[in-house]
C-alpha cells in the first residue's frame, strides 16, 4: 500500500521532526536522497552538466545541497537563483564551496544545454501559477535534452490536487520527501510528476489522506478458492446490461465477471441471446433481475438504455437489499432521482466517467479526489471516478487512487468490463470501497498486459483478466487465446 499524505500533513509531521533533530538535519536527509536518485538516473557524475532551478524557499535549499553533492563528485553544476537575495543561505554557501557556478536570470545563458535539470523552484509551499521569471526559466531549461527531475513536487503542480498551472515543470522523475503527495499520482499532476521516488525522512505521519493499492494488496483481497468452496461460495454476481439490439455491453460485462471470479455469474436482460452464445458458462435469462435467482451483488446499467423499462429495472434492483453497482445508462437515469441511492442501506457503487459525473449534478473542477469524495459523502455511496488514475471514494472519506492502467483503455466497452470486474468482487463480500479499488487495479493491470501486444479492444481486456489476477498474485502473467 502506498500512503498518500497532503502537504499540510507532511508539514505538520515535519514540524514535529524538526523540533527533535539538529538544525538542517532533515534537509540533509532530503538532499542526500535527492542526489542519490540523480546519480542513479544519470549513471555518472563526472562531466555531467547539471542546471539547478533555485527558488526562494526550502525546496530551493534541497536543490542547492544536492547540487553541491553532485559538484563534489565531479559534475559541472550551475545554480540559477530566481530570487538571489532569498536563496537558502546555507545551501548556497555549500554550492559555492563545492565550486559550482552561480548565476541569476539576467545572465543565465545555455539553460538548455544541461544533461540534468533539477527543479527546486517550489515544493509544498508553491501557490498558483509560477511567477513569470520562474516560468521563463522552466521554459528555457526544458527546451533542451536534459533529464527533468523535480524536487519534492514539480513546480506549478498542486501537491494535493494534481492541478497543473501554466508553465509548470514537466518532470520525468520526481524525488519526493517524507510521503508521496496525492497531486503526484492523480489528475494532470500524475503526468507532470513522471516516475515518483520517495525519500523516507522518518516522519511520523498520521492516517493517510488517500491510498494506492499494490499488487500484493489486491492479491490479499482475492483469495483462490479452497477445498471447501463450491460454485456458490465465492459469491454470485447478477448482471443486467446490454440490450437485444446492442448485446455488446452484456457480453463484455458478463465475460469480465466470469474471468475475474468464475464461480457463478447470472445474466438477466434482453441481450440474453448474445450473452448465452458468448458465455455458455453463465446462467442466462431474459427476464427481470428479481426473477433471476439468488445473487450476492448486482451490476446494472451498461448499455441498458434509458427507456421506461430500463428505469423500472434500475428502481427494482436498487430496492433490493444487496450491493449494487450502477454504471453508464443507469447513471443517466439515476441523475433524475439521486434519492434512489441516498435511501439505500446496502452498499452502492457508482462508476461515472467525467461526463456522467457532471450529469449526476456534481462539480468536477481540477480536484478529482475532492470531487469524488464530496459526491460519495452526499450520496452515501462509493464513487469510482474513471479516467487516468481512477479515484475511488467511500462515503466515510476512505479514498484510493488507482496506480495501474494505460491510455489504451480509452476505447469503447472498457467501462463495461470494469463494471463486471467490480461486480464480481462485490459479490465476494468485500467492503464496497475495496471491491471498487481492487477492481480498478485489476482492470488497469489487464489493460497493461493487453496493451503490451499493441492496441487493445475491450474483449482483449476480458481475455487478459485471468493473467492480471495471476500477475497481482506474484506471477508474470500470460494471456489466454
Ligand atoms: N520543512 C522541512 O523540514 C523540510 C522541507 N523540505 C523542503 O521544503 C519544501 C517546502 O519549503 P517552503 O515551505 O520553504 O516552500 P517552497 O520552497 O516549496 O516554496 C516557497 C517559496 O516559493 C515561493 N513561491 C511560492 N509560490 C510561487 C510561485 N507560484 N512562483 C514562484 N515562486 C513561488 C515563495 O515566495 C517562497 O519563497 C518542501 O517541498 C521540501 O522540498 C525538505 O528539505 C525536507 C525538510
Ligand atoms: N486516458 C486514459 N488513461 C487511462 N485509462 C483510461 C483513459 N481513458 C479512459 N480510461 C479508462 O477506460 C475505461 C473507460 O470507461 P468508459 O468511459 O465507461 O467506457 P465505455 O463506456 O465505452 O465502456 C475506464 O476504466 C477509464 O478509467
Ligand atoms: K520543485
Amino acid at each position: 500500500m502506498t500512503d498518500l499524505h497532503t502537504a499540510d500533513q507532511v508539514r505538520a509531521a515535519e514540524a514535529v521532526a524538526l523540533a527533535r533533530t539538529p538544525e538542517g538535519a532533515l534537509m540533509q536527509r532530503a538532499a542526500t536522497g535527492l542526489a542519490t536518485v540523480c546519480l542513479r538516473l544519470a549513471g555518472r557524475a563526472v562531466g555531467l552538466r547539471v542546471t539547478l532551478l533555485v527558488g526562494s524557499g526550502d525546496n530551493g535549499g534541497d536543490a542547492l545541497w544536492a547540487g553541491a553533492t553532485l559538484a563534489r563528485r565531479g559534475a559541472a553544476v550551475t545554480g540559477l537563483l530566481l530570487d538571489p537575495d532569498r536563496a537558502h543561505p546555507a545551501g548556497l554557501a555549500a554550492l559555492r564551496r563545492a565550486g559550482a557556478r552561480v548565476v541569476t536570470a539576467a545572465d543565465a545563458a545555455g539553460l538548455d544545454r544541461a544533461d540534468l535539470v533539477l527543479d527546486g523552484i517550489t515544493g509544498i509551499g508553491g501557490r498558483g501559477g509560477l511567477r513569470p521569471a520562474a516560468a521563463d526559466a522552466v521554459g528555457r531549461a526544458v527546451a533542451g535534452p536534459g533529464l527533468l527531475v523535480a524536487v519534492d513536487v514539480p513546480s506549478g503542480v498542486d501537491a494535493d490536487t494534481g492541478v497543473v498551472e501554466d508553465g509548470a515543470f514537466p518532470a520525468q522523475h520526481t524525488v519526493t520527501f517524507g510521503a508521496v503527495k496525492p497531486g503526484l499520482v492523480v489528475g494532470e499532476g500524475r503526468g507532470h510528476a513522471g516516475v515518483v521516488h520517495l525519500v523516507d525522512l522518518g516522519l511520523e505521519l498520521g492516517p493517510p489522506a488517500a491510498r494506492q493499492l499494490t499488487d500484493g494488496d489486491v492479491a490479499a483481497l482475492l483469495p483462490d478458492p479452497g477445498a471447501g468452496d463450491d460454485k456458490y461460495s465465492q459469491g454470485v454476481v447478477g448482471i443486467h446490461a446490454g440490450s437485444a439490439t446492442y448485446p455488446g455491453a452484456g457480453v463484455l460485462c458478463t465475460g469480465a465477471a466470469l474471468r475475474t471470479r468464475p464461480g457463478l455469474v447470472r445474466y438477466a436482460g434482453t441481450a440474453a441471446e448474445g450473452v448465452r452464445a458468448a458465455w455458455p458458462e453463465a446462467i442466462v435469462s431474459s427476464g427481470r433481475p428479481a426473477d433471476a435467482g439468488r445473487v450476492q451483488a448486482w451490476v446494472v446499467g451498461p448499455g441498458g438504455g434509458t427507456d421506461d423499462e430500463a428505469r423500472d429495472v434500475l428502481a427494482e434492483v436498487l430496492a433490493l437489499d444487496l450491493p449494487v453497482l450502477v454504471d453508464a445508462d443507469g447513471l443517466t437515469l439515476l441523475a433524475d432521482d439521486l434519492d434512489l441511492v441516498r435511501h439505500r442501506s446496502a452498499p452502492t457503487v457508482l462508476t461515472p466517467h467525467d461526463r456522467e459525473f457532471t450529469r449526476l449534478g456534481f462539480d468536477l473542477a481540477g480536484d478529482r479526489i475532492g470531487a469524488a469524495r464530496s459526491a460519495a459523502a452526499d450520496l452515501g455511496a462509493v464513487v469510482l471516478l474513471k479516467g487516468d488514475a481512477t479515484v475511488v471514494a467511500g462515503p466515510d472519506g476512505t479514498t484510493f487512487v488507482n496506480g495501474t492502467g494505460t491510455p489504451w483503455l480509452a476505447t469503447a466497452g472498457t467501462g463495461d468490463v470494469l463494471s463486471g470486474v467490480v461486480g464480481a468482487l462485490l459479490a465476494t463480500g468485500l467492503p464496497a470501497v475495496e471491491a471498487a479499488a481492487a477492481g480498478a487495479h485489476l482492470h488497469g493491470r489487464a489493460g497493461q498486459l493487453a496493451a503490451a501486444g499493441g492496441p487493445l479492444i475491450a474483449s482483449d481486456l476480458v481475455r487478459h483478466l485471468p493473467a492480471a489476477v495471476h500477475r497481482v498474485q506474484g506471477g508474470l502473467g500470460h494471456s489466454r487465446a
